[in-house]
């Protein structure tokens, strides 16, 4: 069952295309990682799934309903929204922000310690926004998007600026709610964030989608068909994988002179620059 599934969704403003012609579907309880390069168009998109933007053409469905509903009390309850501009009371301290969005989704007084408690700023929690580090207030961030535990999150560049026990534990948080049942979509400038967290990524340049899968299936699919042998010597050799290669290989490993052997494949971060090019935009 699927969670979103997006139909060829155009986007123009000004009739200058922002997407053109998006398709793909998120799996019910999945990490999905939506990756491109600034103005690629992935905060469009977001808001297209969010109904904060309504698209040229083409539709999509999250949770089952048109995406235009998602403002819609029934279905705002159904998912959480972490962006920058988060919508935090600075002169108020995190409890009070927190006891806003209980009132809003109507939550017993138990979520606010609950949630304090899972992105641990318990102990901070009489502390105004205005006083906060990046990292706690981002924590605040998620905490605001899941006091109403929501079957789905939208999450634009979770972990951008923090440092990495921040990030870590903001990762640690995101794959317990997936854990529990949560399906997630994420944007991210980070690779790392994107191989470690996500199952499936795509890869959006110019509007388009270059690539979509798990990030070891992109891995292998952008692979270049060489091999390295570490040898014994010290040495090391560079060889494409064909017939001639496996009787070389084969004579170094019986004479005993294999140190190390793997496959040369990009990395996340090289397949991203392959697909959308390195220029700056
Ligand atoms: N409200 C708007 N009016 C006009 N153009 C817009 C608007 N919103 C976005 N765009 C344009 O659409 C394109 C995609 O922008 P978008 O914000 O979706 O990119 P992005 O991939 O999220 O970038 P970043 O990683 O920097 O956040 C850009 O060319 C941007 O200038």
């Amino acid at each position: 069952m699927n969670t979103i599934s997006v139909q060829n969704i155009q986007k123009s403003f000004a009739g200058k295309p922002a997407l053109k012609d998006v398709s793909f579907d998120i799996p019910k309880g999945e990490i999905f990682g939506f990756l491109g390069p600034s103005g690629s168009g992935k905060t469009t998109l977001l808001k297209i799934l969010t109904a904060q933007l309504d698209p040229t053409s083409g539709s999509a469905t999250v949770l089952d309903k048109p995406a235009k509903l998602m403002q819609k009390t029934d279905q705002k309850r159904r998912f959480g929204i972490l962006t920058d501009n988060s919508g935090l009371y600075e002169r108020l301290t995190i409890e009070e922000n927190l006891e806003l969005f209980r009132g809003l989704y109507d939550l017993p007084k138990s979520s606010i310690h609950k949630v304090l408690n899972f992105v641990n700023l318990t102990a901070d929690r009489k502390k105004r926004i205005s006083v906060l580090s990046k990292g706690m207030r981002q924590r605040v961030t998620l905490a605001c998007a899941i006091i109403h535990e929501p079957e789905m999150l939208f999450l634009d560049e979770p972990t951008s600026a923090l440092d990495p026990v921040n990030t870590a534990h903001i990762h640690k948080g995101l794959r317990y709610l997936n854990e529990n049942g949560t399906t997630i979509f994420l944007t991210t400038h980070d690779m790392t964030e994107a191989e470690t967290l996500c199952e499936r990524v795509a890869i959006l340049h110019k509007g388009e989608i270059r690539a979509i899968g798990a990030p070891a299936e992109l891995k292998k699919t952008h692979r270049d068909g060489t091999l390295t042998v570490e040898l014994t010597s010290g040495q090391s050799e560079r060889l494409p994988m064909n017939e001639n290669s496996a009787t070389q290989v084969a004579n170094w490993m019986s004479q005993g002179q294999i140190d190390r052997i793997y496959t040369n494949e990009l990395s996340l971060g090289d397949i991203f620059i392959k697909l959308t090019g390195s220029e700056l935009v």
